[in-house]
C-alpha cells in the first residue's frame, strides 16, 4: 500500500506553522512520539501545551497495554502534562472493550487468562470481567506440571478467552499456562498489538507482538489484535468524540501500526517521528506493508522549537 505524494519533512516555520493550522485533532501515540520509557522527549510538553492554547483536541492512543488508562494519568502527571482518562486509549483497554462488546463475556460468569500485565486485567475488573494469570507473582516461579498452582486443580472452566499483550517479566510459567488456556475448545484468542519492538532510550527492544506471535506458534492458532492498525480503536475514539477524520492527524513512530492506522481510517493527516523505531530512510521508502507519511519530522518538539 503506498501514497502517492512524497512526505513533507516539518523543518521550517513555514511547513510547521502550515501542519498546526491544516489539523483540529492530534491522536498521538506515546512510545517513541512522547516518550522513551521513563524520558520524556524534548519540547513534547512544550508543543502539547502550544497545542492546548491554540484550542486543539489532543487524544493518546497507545499500543502499550502494560499500563490502565488511569495508571497512564500518573504517568502524565509525573511528566507535569495533564491528561484525563477519557483522553487515554490503550491496547489493553481496546481488547478489553473487543471482549465485553464484540465476543460479548458476561460478567460474573465468563472469565479471561491474561499473558501480560495490570493494564490489561485492571481494564476487565473495570467491566466486572473477573481474570486469572497476569501479574500473579506465582507465575514468576518455575514452572512444573505436578505442582503448579494454576493447574493443581485443573484449569478453571469460566475461562472462556485469553488476552496477550506486552510482559516484561515474562516466564514459561506463564508461557505454559497461556498455552494450556489456548488448547482448550472454544476458548478465543486476543492480542493487545502487534509491535515486534519496543523502543527506550537507546535500545529497541522485543514488543507484544514478539510475545503474542510465539504464543501464537506454540497454539497453531491466530490472535485478534485489538490495537493499531486495527480500526476498532479508531471507530472507538469517534464514537465518544465528535471528531472529523479530515481534520485529524495520527503521530506516530512507527510505519505498520501507527501510520498504518491513520491512512487506513482516513485521517486527514499522519506524522511520523524519527524518536522512536523508524529511519528517514524508511520514512521516505515506498512498501506495500505500510503507507508513507504524509508528514514527517526528527522529533515531535520541532513543531514547537521551529514555531517559537
Ligand atoms: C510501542 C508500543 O506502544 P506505542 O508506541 O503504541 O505507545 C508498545 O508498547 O508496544
Ligand atoms: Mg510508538
Amino acid at each position: 500500500m503506498t501514497t502517492s505524494t512524497i512526505p513533507i519533512k516539518i523543518s521550517t516555520k513555514a511547513i510547521a506553522q502550515e501542519f498546526l493550522d491544516k489539523y483540529d485533532t492530534f491522536l498521538f501515540d506515546c512510545d517513541g512520539v512522547l516518550w522513551l520509557g521513563s524520558h520524556l522527549l524534548p519540547s513534547v510538553k512544550e508543543t502539547l501545551n502550544l497545542l492546548e492554547e491554540s484550542g486543539k483536541k489532543v487524544m493518546f492512543v497507545t499500543n502499550n497495554s502494560t499500563k490502565s488508562r488511569a495508571a497512564y494519568t500518573k504517568k502524565f502527571a509525573s511528566f507535569g502534562i495533564k491528561a484525563t482518562q477519557e483522553q487515554i486509549f490503550t491496547s489493553g483497554y481496546a481488547a478489553a472493550v473487543y471482549v465485553r462488546d464484540f465476543l460479548q463475556l458476561t460478567p460474573g460468569k465468563d472469565k479471561v487468562w491474561v499473558f501480560g500485565e495490570t493494564g490489561i486485567s485492571e481494564e476487565l475488573k473495570l467491566m466486572g470481567i473477573d481474570s486469572l494469570g497476569g501479574a500473579d507473582p506465582r507465575l514468576l516461579e518455575s514452572f512444573d506440571p505436578e505442582t503448579s498452582p494454576f493447574l493443581k486443580d485443573g484449569l478453571d472452566p469460566a475461562v472462556t478467552c485469553v488476552i496477550a499483550g506486552l510482559d516484561t517479566k515474562i516466564s514459561y510459567h506463564k508461557l505454559a499456562m497461556t498455552l494450556k488456556y489456548l488448547q482448550q475448545d472454544g476458548v478465543k484468542f486476543v492480542g493487545t498489538n502487534v509491535d515486534s519492538t519496543f523502543p527506550q532510550k537507546g535500545h529497541i527492544l522485543p514488543g507484544a507482538g514478539s510475545m503474542v506471535e510465539s504464543i501464537a506458534f506454540a497454539a497453531g492458532k491466530k490472535p485478534v489484535y485489538c490495537g493499531k492498525p486495527n480500526q476498532n480503536m479508531l471507530n472507538s475514539i469517534a464514537s465518544v468524540m465528535d471528531l472529523d477524520r479530515s481534520r485529524t492527524c495520527m503521530v506516530g513512530d512507527r510505519l505498520n501500526t501507527d501510520m498504518r492506522f491513520g491512512t487506513e481510517g482516513n485521517l486527514g493527516g499522519t506524522l511520523l517521528v524519527l524518536t522512536g523505531i523508524e529511519t528517514e530512510e524508511r520514512a521516505l521508502q515506498k512498501s506495500d506493508e505500510y503507507p508513507t507519511p504524509k508528514y514527517y519530522a526528527e522529533k515531535l518538539g520541532d513543531v514547537y522549537e521551529l514555531t517559537h
